[in-house]
């Protein structure tokens, strides 16, 4: 559905994007994740069809987004990282405007998102907090049910409650069929959300995985007091990894080989057991320090 192809830019400041290739596929949602200036935005742009690459290409149901400027855009919805609105207008009057570039007549939906999302599109634009233009954005994004959904930092703004609403449209658009491209820097929402997830970082993809692959990649981590600091001493589980002692308490790092662990604390009077997950932030930060050279 979605194709991008060796897709490289260099600005004059010498930052951009170099070689970026992926691929998404109908009805799935695919995460884009990388720290501040890693080339999100400007690979979403480039998918939009509103920046021309130095090389590589960008297709949407086979069509060139550059060459096909205008038709893809028209069947596309998008929300930038940053909408510039027009001066003077109420949230109504900007989703009036952009039902009509889209050739929407029906405004049923429209409603029907305002309602989910809680605000009042009669306001004008320059009095409404950041989060309510967010707000106004996702539902011209959504509005005219497009086949592909392009989403830069589509939650930052919201309340949790407000991206929790956010989480159950995506779901709800994708169990329609709904192709999406996210960028985030919410794992929670790229876990809730998302099949597979890129990670950018200089302008590169350093890799993409599926989320489940990264979920169980998760580590738990058990905090494990034991009656006596003795036995925290003789504690030496061979195949577990412990990352700290110290008097009774060993915190461990245990990564589906649980057979092992209960069999080896079995032998142990162990005064209190506490475990906690590793999040997915924690394994993606792996990436970033790896790639950084620094474990
Ligand atoms: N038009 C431009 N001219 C020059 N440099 C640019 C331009 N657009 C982006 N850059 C630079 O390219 C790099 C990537 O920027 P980009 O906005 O794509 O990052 P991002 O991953 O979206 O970051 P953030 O999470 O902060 O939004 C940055 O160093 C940025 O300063």
């Amino acid at each position: 559905m979605l194709k991008v192809e060796d897709l490289t830019k260099r600005f004059s400041n010498g930052r951009g994007i170099e070689e970026v290739t992926f691929t998404v596929a109908r009805g799935e949602v695919f995460g884009f994740l990388g720290p501040n200036g890693a080339g999100k935005s400007t690979t979403i742009r480039h998918i939009m069809g509103f920046m021309k690459p130095d090389r590589g290409s960008v297709t949407i149901n086979g069509l060139d987004v550059w060459k096909g400027q205008g038709t893809v855009q028209r069947h596309t919805g998008y929300l930038p990282g940053e909408i510039n609105f027009i001066d003077g207008m109420t949230g109504k009057g900007f989703l009036d405007f952009m039902a009509s570039m889209q050739g929407v007549k029906n405004s049923a939906k429209r409603e029907q998102l305002i309602d989910r999302l809680q605000f009042d599109a009669a306001t004008p634009i320059r009095k409404m907090s950041k989060g309510m233009k967010q707000k106004v954005g996702i539902v011209a994004a959504f509005m005219h049910s497009p086949d592909v959904i392009i989403l830069d930092e589509p939650t930052s703004g919201l309340d949790p409650l407000m991206q929790k609403v956010f989480i159950e449209l995506v779901l709800e658009e994708k169990a329609a069929g709904t192709t999406f491209l996210m960028s985030s820097h919410s794992f929670q929402e790229i876990e809730r959300t998302c099949d597979r997830a890129a990670i950018i970082k200089d302008g590169k993809i350093i890799a993409v995985k599926n989320i489940h692959e990264l979920q169980s990649m998760q580590r738990k981590l058990f905090e494990i007091i034991f009656e006596a600091a003795e036995e925290a001493e003789r504690f030496a589980p061979s195949g577990l990894q412990v990352l700290t002692r110290e008097g009774n308490l060993v915190r461990i790092a245990v990564q589906g080989n649980y057979n092992e662990f209960t069999r080896e604390i079995a032998n142990f009077r162990i005064r209190s057991l506490d475990v906690s997950t590793q999040n997915l932030e924690d394994i993606f930060m792996n990436y970033y320090d790896r790639e950084a050279g620094v474990q």
